[in-house]
């Protein structure tokens, strides 16, 4: 199962921690008094401005982590990444998505005695000229007419990254032609996404890495079904309609799409790490190859950071050891991500796929116990429609919630009200919450304002709630490719010290069997029906009497 993992809580540095942790009294406005802690906390990667000083550290735990990193290997790990080494254990596999952004003339690892950097830009290639060729119109319908639509179907990490990524980079998609996303067996997503199109200009790309998901492959047999009743034809339409993208290309000419019109990948591209391989390829439609090419690039920028930096400034590594420490010393239990850009919403599920199916994990990459708490809870909204939902418990609730903020000093719309510059008014907020967080509000400070006795302490803010900020120029193609990869490496970072395997996703195989079981029964089977505990059976037999034909 691979050698065994430095436990990290036999570490020394893990000790220290632990000293360090007992009876730690936070001051975040004392620390944020002295310019040399704000300048030396703050650190940068390519374009990413990262403020870590308002979290909840000291020189000394800073000192105690970048220890821990060491004692456990972190950077030996990841130079093992990047040289192509099988750390995916359980899957006995490469772990090379940072292979996906480097430039063509980089000297690149081998899997299997293949040059992987030729083979990525060879894919490449081919993903560009479909991309621009759908762009033009040179790419027609069944009909004859070019393509206005392109739908992915897809789940997972062959849906929540295009998806989260062509909404983020909206502002670049070439006028006249849209992207829309299907991934829920719920047949309703289908329904209302194929709502209005026409499908003589509608094109779908099935993207999935293992070409056996039974929600991707149900709803590419639905959307078939959709366009050949539309259009009125047969077969023959399929192929100027259906693309494909995944690592199984007999799978797909199995399905009956032309292996022509399919882009592949590879087993060492974890699905949600996949966003930028041809798993990207609506995006690439959407922006075109030239800005596809920039937000590699962005990548790329910060897998070299990551890879060259030493613990001092790397961001992601210290990013991830922030997130150990709050998880394994000061009991957090949730992380949350708060992009002040509309364009990010959906960067926190994007997040939560990225984080815990990578760290959700018990066991660790040698098959033994973890020794500590893992994988935290990501979540998140943008700001500020979050300040107006759950602001209130990150401000005065009990629970340790440590907080990223991500802002963009220009807007990806310059819009005004006539008189304000409403961007100004959003960094405002962004602004004004790390500050509200990290300094409260003390009793005294609540009583000077003339509030009646009683009421104090519910306007009481206890501050000393830890913050992250991000700050870059503005959400470009390059901008989006380097927060991803931020927190891939983050996300890296923490599976190395808690020994974790951050690339299998066993834990989500049982509920897919268990589906696949129960069918039959929801269609009647009595002896599959008789199989099932009492609980399930008393659902199933409620379902069979309300459903409705
Ligand atoms: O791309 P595929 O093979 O359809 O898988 C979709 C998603 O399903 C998962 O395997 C989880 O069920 C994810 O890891 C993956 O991103």
């Amino acid at each position: 199962m691979g050698a065994a993992p430095v436990d990290p809580t036999a570490t020394e540095a893990w000790g220290r921690l632990a000293e360090l942790a007992s009876g730690f009294r936070p001051d975040l406005p004392g620390l944020l008094t002295d310019a040399e802690w704000v300048s030396r906390s703050t650190v940068r990667a390519a374009d990413l401005r990262v403020d870590l000083s308002k979290n909840l550290v000291t020189p000394e735990i800073w000192k105690a982590l970048r220890s821990l990193a060491a004692e456990v290997g972190l950077e030996e790990r990841r130079d093992a990444m990047f040289r192509g080494e099988r750390i995916n254990v359980t899957e006995d596999r490469a772990v090379l998505h940072t292979a996906l952004r480097r430039p063509p003339d980089a000297e690149g690892p081998e899997v299997g005695g293949e040059d992987v950097v030729a083979q990525v830009h060879e894919v490449l290639r081919r993903v560009y000229a479909f991309a621009d060729d759908v762009r033009s119109g040179a790419w027609r319908g069944f009909t004859g007419q070019p393509i206005r639509t392109v739908v992915n179907i897809g789940i997972g990490g062959s849906d929540l990254g295009p998806v989260m990524a062509y909404e983020a980079l909206k502002a670049y998609v070439q006028d006249g032609l849209e992207c829309r996303f299907i991934s829920n067996i719920d047949p309703t997503d289908a329904a209302q996404t194929l709502a209005g199109l026409d499908p003589a200009t509608t094109l779908f790309i099935v993207a999935s890495k293992t070409f056996g998901t039974l929600e991707t492959l149900t709803n590419a047999r639905l959307c078939r079904t959709w366009l050949l009743d539309g259009l009125g034809a047969g077969e023959e339409a399929v192929s100027r309609h259906f693309v494909a993208v995944s690592t199984a290309l007999d799978k797909v000419a199995a399905f009956g799409i032309d292996p022509a019109n399919a882009f592949g990948f590879w087993d060492w591209v974890g699905g949600r790490y996949s966003v930028d391989s041809a798993i990207g390829t609506s995006l690439a439609v959407a922006i075109g190859p030239e800005r596809f090419a920039e937000f590699l690039a962005g990548f790329h920028a910060v897998d070299e950071h990551f890879r060259t930096t030493p613990l001092e400034d790397n961001v992601p590594a210290l990013m991830g050891l922030l997130n150990v420490w709050y998880t394994d010393f000061l009991g957090a239990q949730s992380h949350a991500v708060l992009p002040y850009a509309q364009s990010l919403h959906r960067f926190p599920a994007y997040l939560q796929q990225l984080t815990m199916e990578s760290n959700g994990k018990s066991v660790r990459w040698d098959g033994t116990a973890v020794t500590t708490d893992t994988g935290e809870v990501f979540w998140g909204e943008p700001g500020t429609n979050g300040q107006h939902a759950f602001y209130q418990l990150l401000h005065q609730g009990t629970r340790l919630v440590p907080a990223d903020f991500i802002a963009f000093a220009t807007p990806s719309y310059p819009l005004t009200d006539g008189s304000t510059d409403v961007h100004e008014l959003l960094l405002a907020n962004f602004l004004a919450q790390t500050k509200a967080l990290a300094y409260g509000k003390s009793a005294d400070e609540v009583r000077a304002e003339g509030t009646a006795e009683a009421v104090v302490p519910a306007r009481v803010f206890s501050g000393n709630r830890p913050t992250t900020s991000i700050m870059a120029p503005a959400l470009t193609p390059s901008v989006l490719g380097q927060l991803i990869a931020l927190y891939e490496h983050i996300t890296f970072t923490q599976g190395v010290v808690w020994g974790i395997d951050s690339f299998d996703q066993w834990g989500v195989e049982l509920g897919k069997q268990l589906a696949l079981q129960i069918v039959p029964a929801l269609g009647g089977d009595a002896a599959v029906l008789a199989e099932q505990d009492a609980s399930t059976r008393a659902m199933i037999d409620y379902y069979r009497e309300h459903r409705r034909r």
